[in-house]
């Protein structure tokens, strides 16, 4: 099996890699223009017989033979999504529809990582994909939401109009080794944060809830996802939900007891709530994470890897 992971030097990209390339089937190609990823997420499989990297924007073609196509390739911190608004509406809408156009030409089966923000503001909660969604069009995330949303109308349109096999994951927040420190994602900030020993940033109201998976199960959602016979979109993350006040108590208290927890301005349509109904990917792919929060936010302390 001969696969591609576009966005592969990234944080979710990088531990499919290496679950991937486990099995000695395998061979992995990734494409990334390294705008939020690093070579070094991958260093361990750069030289390996069965692996190759490819410096490429999605935004533009690619011409190359595989069977399968995880296609990962976007910014995914608001920070860095919202940083140029347009290249990041570009790469979820040409990027998407170049990486249909490959898996239309070679016959390969393609999954999209889409998001929970396809549910925007959510009036329904949790949020089970039958949901269509509470999405502002002209705000500042939505270069992001909108994005996804269009990319999700591609994969349905090539699947009904071409019979491409298809497969969408609606990705909950996702935390682990290896996320950029500096990223401004509320995990990878407060654990920096705690281990500076700098107060926590949690931003107002501070009531506003999330739901955080571990990366290792994560991986486990998509690959299941990507050998089953459903096309999705179903939602893979972890229904624990959390308020912030509540992460920040609980990485103080795990981290570090002697941060201070400081309250900061929050930034325009921030949802209010996220917490994913995983009925469908425990009934369709056998599917539901192990790693609790307070046993994945240790995992994350100064490491790399
Ligand atoms: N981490 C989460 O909580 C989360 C939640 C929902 C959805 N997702 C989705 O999962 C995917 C991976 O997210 P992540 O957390 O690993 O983010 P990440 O920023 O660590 O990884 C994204 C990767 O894509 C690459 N990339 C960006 N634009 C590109 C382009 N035009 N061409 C080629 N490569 C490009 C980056 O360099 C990076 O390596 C994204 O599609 C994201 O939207 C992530
Ligand atoms: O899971 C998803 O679907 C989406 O979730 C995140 O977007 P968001 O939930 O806004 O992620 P964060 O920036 O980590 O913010 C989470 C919450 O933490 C708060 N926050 C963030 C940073 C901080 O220092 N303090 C703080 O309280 C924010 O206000 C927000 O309410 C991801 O970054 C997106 O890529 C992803 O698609």
């Amino acid at each position: 099996m001969r696969i591609l992971v576009t966005g592969g030097a990234g944080f979710i990209g990088s531990h499919l890699v290496d679950k991937l390339m486990e099995n000695e089937k395998n061979e992995v190609i990734v494409a990334d223009n390294y705008f939020t990823g690093s070579k070094d997420n991958l260093k361990k499989w750069i030289g390996h017989p069965r692996f190759e990297l490819i410096r490429h924007d999605v935004t533009e073609p690619l011409l190359i033979e595989v069977d399968q196509i995880y296609h990962l390739a976007c910014p995914a911190s608001p920070i860095f999504y919202k940083y140029n608004p347009v290249k990041t509406i570009k790469t979820n809408v040409i990027g998407t529809l170049n990486m249909l156009g490959l898996a239309k030409r070679v016959g390969a089966r393609i999954l999209l990582t889409s998001t929970s923000e396809v549910y925007g503001d959510p009036l329904v909660h949790p949020q089970p994909e039958s949901y269509w969604g509470n999405v502002n069009p002209i705000g500042v995330r939505s270069c992001y939401d909108e994005g996804k949303r269009v990319a999700e109308t591609l994969m349905f349109d090539y699947h009904r109009q071409h019979g491409i096999e298809i497969r969408i994951a609606r990705i909950f927040n996702t935390y682990g080794p290896r996320m950029n420190i500096d990223d401004g994602r509320v995990v990878s900030n407060f654990i920096a944060q705690a281990l500076r020993g700098e107060p926590l940033t949690v931003q107002k109201p501070g009531t506003q809830t999330r739901s955080f998976c571990y990366v290792s199960d994560m991986v486990d959602g998509l690959i299941r996802l990507m050998e089953g016979e459903n096309t999705g979109p179903i939602n893979i993350g972890n229904p624990g939900e959390f308020t912030m006040i509540e992460l920040a108590e609980n990485v103080k208290e795990l981290i570090n007891p002697n941060v201070e927890i400081k309250m900061v301005e929050n930034t325009p349509d921030d949802p209010r709530q996220r917490k994913p109904d995983i009925t469908k990917a425990k009934e369709l792919l056998g599917w539901e994470p192990k790693v609790k929060l307070r046993d994945g936010l240790p995992l994350m302390e100064g490491t790399s890897d």
